[in-house]
């Protein structure tokens, strides 16, 4: 067998696997060839350089390894109660061995008046300590008594049937190694290795599952962990850097005679600093001639659109046009009647397409867009599709990138004869720089990090059903300043019916507490002409509290609203509490978010109701969120497989994640190619990346 495909040797040929075994690692694991079984490193290894005397037992000790003699054995207990019990013995005490169903088969295999290792979990009853299913090591003269680091992998029940526990993957695991360990192939070049003391693959791979010691598994995880976070972040780099050549040539603006007349004579406000910075980053990306690809993540209420409106100035100038798609049909309009506003003072023309405009005012936007006289649109996904032709779609600006796929993004750069468009990505979730770094690792970043002046901080504030009347009260006074309130109700999938319940009971019981108030609801129940509707009502000011479900969850602008109730709050995750909140707080009155809780609260829904009392930082938000629920479940990461890391924690890994990344881009500048003599070993690992889904710790 040669070299290069040991690793594809189907899982079967492994001695001891045979087709069943094989059929099991191939259906619940997905590991099908050498390669991917070695890459099933065990998620924690179990100390076992620790010998624990019986009389050290203690509460609370997860596992205990003990040498020690089997004194009495017998089977107590009738029917289904039925169980083996053993006495474990050593110079300081005595233990009980207890195995329920299944003792027939220990019978046969412990004996008395032997010495074993026993290990497993001490549980108390009463003043006595037992261990039930221990693990069993008969001593020999070949037992290594002074104890090892010992792997444990995952594995499933129907696995454990077939002996495919983690013991027997250990197994598996170890003749593997032997087999292949000469086969593995170094990865990073020497003068890598030697520059940050690295274990070379060999034997970081086998430390990584058979460490002689802690000290040595750390070594080989660091190892892996760079690794991974470097390939990943090389491949990443290589995609930012290839759209740079002529195949991803941009359209070049760099005229800006209208922008300037809205700069000097119409900015409702002063830029904040930030706001300004971004604008430059985007101009200098606009004018390079390249193609521009970049993410504005700006925290909610920092004053995106201004930005976004000032950006499609720029293609306009320069006689191309520019659209802006959202979401959902609510954001289109609300970002269509903000653009607006700023591009009638200065006669640039703009129109509003969703899936509701009716087919004549459709037919004159699709021709206007074709012989450019229509400058600007507003859009939900209806932009993308095929019908609509742009004379010169010179800039795309998306809302909200998490609800458009890359093929949809991919549909916008058939809009255009000449170069690809210049594309924005906007988004109000933010998003920790880590994983900004990972899942979008091929987009420029660019950061609002401060709110416009004068902007006081949101006071946020737990409350239980018992405060209720107070937290009328309250609303009350607010409404009497003049001030409006939302409060918004969850609305989970499986429980729909109860929600909705909840969500008319709320309503019906503030229309009760607040007699002759105007009062609007907005559900997704309704149709989308009525939830319109209403919303606009509660613009306009003309209803004074808003009851919603999370529909108003995103970019919903009234800046008079100064209160925010949220109902069942512990239902919410972080990113959610911190959009909802970002409702209030858009005027220069002081405003309020309420979180509503019942009495009894979880760990975690304690958690975040803690962090959204102590800040206002979205991104102090999204780390305490990628804390809680790792990254695999923050929003976008699923799809993208670039998280399929085994070694690397992206919440925690964030000065490694930096280190490679920085190398990726070092070696990257200096040697594009990777033609260098010393680069081979990564291009040809990068090769082996290039051709299958990334599971970047995989052995080929
Ligand atoms: N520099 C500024 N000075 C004062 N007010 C500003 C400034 N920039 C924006 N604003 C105002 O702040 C409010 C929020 O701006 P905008 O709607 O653009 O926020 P956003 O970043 O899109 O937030 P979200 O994602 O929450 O919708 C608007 O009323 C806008 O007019």
């Amino acid at each position: 067998m040669s070299n290069n495909n040991i690793f594809s040797t189907k899982v079967e040929y492994l001695k001891g696997v045979g087709p069943q075994k094989a059929a099991l690692l191939n259906t619940e694991l997905s590991i099908f060839n050498f390669g991917d079984l070695i890459a099933h490193y065990p998620f924690r290894h179990e100390d076992r350089t620790k010998f624990y005397k019986i009389d050290e037992i203690e509460d609370d000790l997860p596992y205990v390894q003990i040498k020690g003699r089997i004194t009495r054995k017998e089977f107590v207990g009738e029917g289904k109660g039925k169980r083996l019990t053993a006495q474990l013995r050593d110079d300081t005490g005595v233990l009980e061995l207890v195995w329920f169903k299944g003792g027939k088969w220990v019978d046969k295999q412990i004996q008395e008046g032997v010495s074993y290792i026993v290990f497993g979990k001490p549980q108390r009853f009463g003043y006595k300590f037992s261990i039930s299913h221990p693990e069993m090591e008969l001593i020999t003269a070949e037992t290594k008594l002074e104890g090892k680091l010992t792997p444990v992998y995952h594995t499933s029940e129907k696995m454990k049937v077939k002996r495919l526990d983690s013991k027997g993957i250990s197994t598996l695991m170890l003749t593997l190694l032997k087999n292949t360990y000469e086969h593995i192939q170094e990865t990073l070049p020497e003068y890598l290795l030697n520059e940050y003391h690295f274990l070379p693959k060999k034997l970081a791979v086998v430390y990584a599952h058979f460490p002689k010691d802690p000290d040595l598994l750390n070594q080989a995880q660091e190892r892996l962990k760079f690794e991974e976070l470097f390939f990943m972040q090389l491949k990443l780099m290589a995609t930012k850097m290839g759209k740079k050549t002529e195949k991803f040539r941009g359209q070049v603006f760099g005229k800006i005679p209208t922008l300037k007349e809205f700069y000097d004579n119409h900015l409702p406000f002063d830029l904040t600093g930030a706001q300004k910075r971004v604008v430059r980053e985007i101009f200098e990306d606009m004018k390079s001639g390249f193609q521009m690809n970049r993410l504005l993540q700006g925290d909610v209420g920092s004053g995106k659109t201004i930005v976004a409106f000032i950006c499609m100035l720029m293609a306009i100038d320069n006689g191309a046009q520019a659209c802006l798609m959202a979401p959902t049909e609510i954001l289109s309009q609300q970002h269509y009647v903000g653009l607006k506003e700023h591009a009638d003072k200065i006669g640039v023309s703009i129109a509003l397409l969703t899936g509701s405009t009716k087919a004549k005012e459709r037919r004159l936007i699709d021709e206007q867009l074709r012989s450019g006289e229509l400058k600007i649109i507003v859009g939900t996904h209806a932009l993308i599709e095929d019908k609509v032709d742009f004379q010169n779609l010179g800039l795309c600006v998306i809302d909200e990138q998490h609800r458009f796929g890359v093929a949809q993004r991919a549909a916008l750069w058939k809009k255009t004869s000449l170069a690809p468009p210049h594309i924005l990505v906007m988004t109000a979730t933010p998003i920790p720089r880590t994983l900004a770094m990972t899942v979008y690792g091929d987009l420029d970043v660019s950061v609002i990090d401060e709110l416009p002046a004068g902007r006081k901080p949101i006071v946020t504030t737990h409350r239980t059903d018992a405060n209720r009347l107070r937290v009328f009260g309250f609303m009350k006074e607010e409404i009497e300043k003049g001030r409006q309130v939302y409060v918004v109700y969850p609305l989970i999938e499986e429980s729909e019916k109860l929600d909705y319940k909840n969500l008319m009971d709320g309503y019906e019981s503030i229309c009760r507490a607040f007699p002759g108030m105007p009062v609007s609801i907005v559900h997704g129940r309704m149709k989308p002409e009525d939830k319109d509707f209403e919303m606009q009502r509660f613009v306009k000011g003309e209803t004074k509290i808003m009851v919603a479900t999370t529909v108003i969850e995103v970019g919903v602008n009234v800046p008079n609203a100064s209160v925010m109730v949220i109902e069942n709050a512990e239902k919410f995750g972080l990113a959610q509490l911190h959009q909802l909140r970002g409702r209030v707080g858009r005027g220069a009155e002081q405003s309020y978010c309420i979180l509503m809780t019942g009495k009894k609260l979880s760990k975690d829904g304690k958690f975040r109701l803690e962090t959204m009392c102590r800040t206002n930082n979205g991104f102090e938000i999204a780390d305490a969120d990628l804390k809680l629920r790792g990254p695999g479940d923050i929003e976008g990461t699923q799809q993208s497989g670039i998280l399929n890391l085994k070694f690397a924690d992206i919440s925690k890994d964030a000065t490694v994640l930096q280190d490679a990344r920085k190398l990726a881009e070092k070696i990257l500048e200096e040697d594009p190619d990777l033609t260098l003599p010393e680069h081979a070993i990564i291009k040809a690992q990068q090769a082996r990346f290039a051709k299958r889904e990334t599971n970047w710790s995989r052995i080929s």
